[in-house]
């Protein structure tokens, strides 16, 4: 990518964001970027003496000796295993910024023994002011609700939009402008792994995320002073700060596939069950970060897009279950499936490790009254996803004492009815219709 060096912005910031900015595309590719045609050292890494008179460094996203083919705050918590769920909560009237606003919900194992994950959600209402961010715990993978954010890297500058996604990979410096103001989002973070595209299997080749829809920034870089500029360090889960005076952003021309990245999930091809059951939601899963065994996800991230539900004499909706998997709930947009009201776009619930859930009661009896023989029908408007662990997560008591937690969440499941016959093998759905009242 050359860009000719009159284009380069000196001293006007990271706040102004070109309409028109430039990506690359792929998963997991090598690139190679460059503001100024040249500025990357050819044949080699470390030069005596780099194009233009640049320092070259490194970032490294594994270990050095890991496999060619895998290259690439803390908070007292308590084990609660009661189904939670939260309100979306409000942007603060005070100001706050990406950082001050980041609060975590739950999460699991250690950053300090590279295993495990946690799960914050941010408000925020102002742009971050001369300072920058790095995760040295972990990655994160962020989810905007509302307001969009423009985020300066050392890679290049992404906007992101609420319905799209962002991973910030461990050990970025970056920036989150609001060009909307406020904004709202989820963010998993995931310890000692990265993320990847899940395996297809028997879907085939092509299906759920392309890799060529996953964009990542052309090299931009700023020249200028940065007086009592801020890094913004979070080490441990806890938050350090070193000054320097000047900007983090000064990386001409890189190379490599250690990158920030984007993904519009709207291009999701979801999959879904054309005959009867209703499928696991695993089979529109995004992205996973793995554990060591296979099959088995330290963090999935799952969603739930629109798309078309054909399925015969089959209850459509989520099954009732409890899962080994830990599983936290987000909403972008519109509504879910599974609950008829109080899961809003912005909050959020948190259904552990076996914990029972399922449809709430207006879900259950709205979907047997329409039948057996509902036809095609098309969920439209709709944004759920899910991150999904095998790890069983603690949660912050923060997140339970907030005054957005729903506390008569299980309140939603109260009003089942025993429909249980002991005179018929075969409770049809017309007896329920008709409001059989034998259980
Ligand atoms: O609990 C949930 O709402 C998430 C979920 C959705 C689904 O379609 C099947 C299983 C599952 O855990
Ligand atoms: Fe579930």
């Amino acid at each position: 990518m050359e860009k000719p060096a009159t284009e380069v912005i000196k001293g006007d910031g990271w706040g102004r964001f070109p309409d028109d900015l430039e990506y690359h595309s792929g998963f997991g590719n090598h690139f190679e970027s460059e503001v100024i045609a040249g500025s990357l050292p050819r044949g080699q890494n470390s030069p005596l003496i780099c194009p233009f008179g640049l320092y070259a460094e490194q970032i490294s996203g594994t270990s050095f000796t890991s496999p060619r083919k895998l290259s690439q705050r803390r908070s007292n918590t308590v084990a609660n295993p009661t189904q939670l769920r939260w309100k979306p909560v409000d942007i603060p009237d005070s100001p706050t910024d990406f950082i001050d606003g980041l609060y975590t919900i739950c999460g699991a194992g250690s950053s300090f023994l590279r295993h495990g994950f946690a799960i914050h959600m941010y408000i925020a209402n102002k742009s971050m002011d001369n300072c920058a961010f790095c995760n040295a715990d972990g990655d994160f993978l962020v989810v905007p609700q509302q307001g969009r954010l423009w985020i300066t890297t050392e890679c290049g500058r992404l906007q992101v939009s609420p319905g799209e996604i962002v991973v910030l990979p461990q050990g970025f410096r970056f920036v989150v402008d609001l060009p909307d103001g406020p904004s709202r989002g989820y963010v998993a973070e995931v310890f000692g792994t990265h993320f990847q595209l899940p395996d297809l299997g028997p879907i085939g080749a092509n299906g759920l995320a392309a890799s060529r829809d996953f964009l990542a920034p052309t090299a931009w870089f700023e020249d200028c002073p940065r007086p009592g500029f801020t890094i913004i360090q979070k080490f441990g889960g806890e938050l350090f700060n070193a000054r320097q005076d000047f900007s983090p952003f000064n990386v001409v021309a890189w190379h490599g596939n250690y990158v920030p990245y984007k993904y519009d999930l709207s291009k999701f091809c979801p999959y879904n069950t054309v005959l009867i059951d209703h499928g696991d939601p695993s089979i529109n899963t995004v992205l996973t970060a793995p554990t060591d065994k296979p099959g088995v996800a330290l963090l999935d991230f799952v969603i739930f897009p629109p798309r078309w539900l054909v399925a015969e004499h089959t209850f459509r909706p989520p099954y009732y279950h409890r899962n080994c998997m830990s599983e936290f709930m987000g909403l972008i947009y519109g509504g879910y499936e599974a609950k008829a009201d109080g899961f809003l776009p912005g909050g959020a619930s948190l259904h552990s490790c076996m914990t029972p859930h399922g449809p709430d009661t207006k879900t259950y009896e709205a979907t047997v009254a329409r039948g057996n023989e509902a036809g095609p029908h098309k969920i439209t408007d709709t944004m759920a996803f899910m991150f999904e662990s095998c790890l069983m997560p603690r949660t912050c008591p923060w997140a339970l004492d907030s005054h957005f937690r729903d506390l008569d969440y299980y309140q939603c499941w109260i009003g089942l009815k025993s429909h249980f016959s002991h005179d018929k093998t075969d409770v049809k759905s017309n007896d329920l219709q008709n409001g059989n009242k034998s259980g």
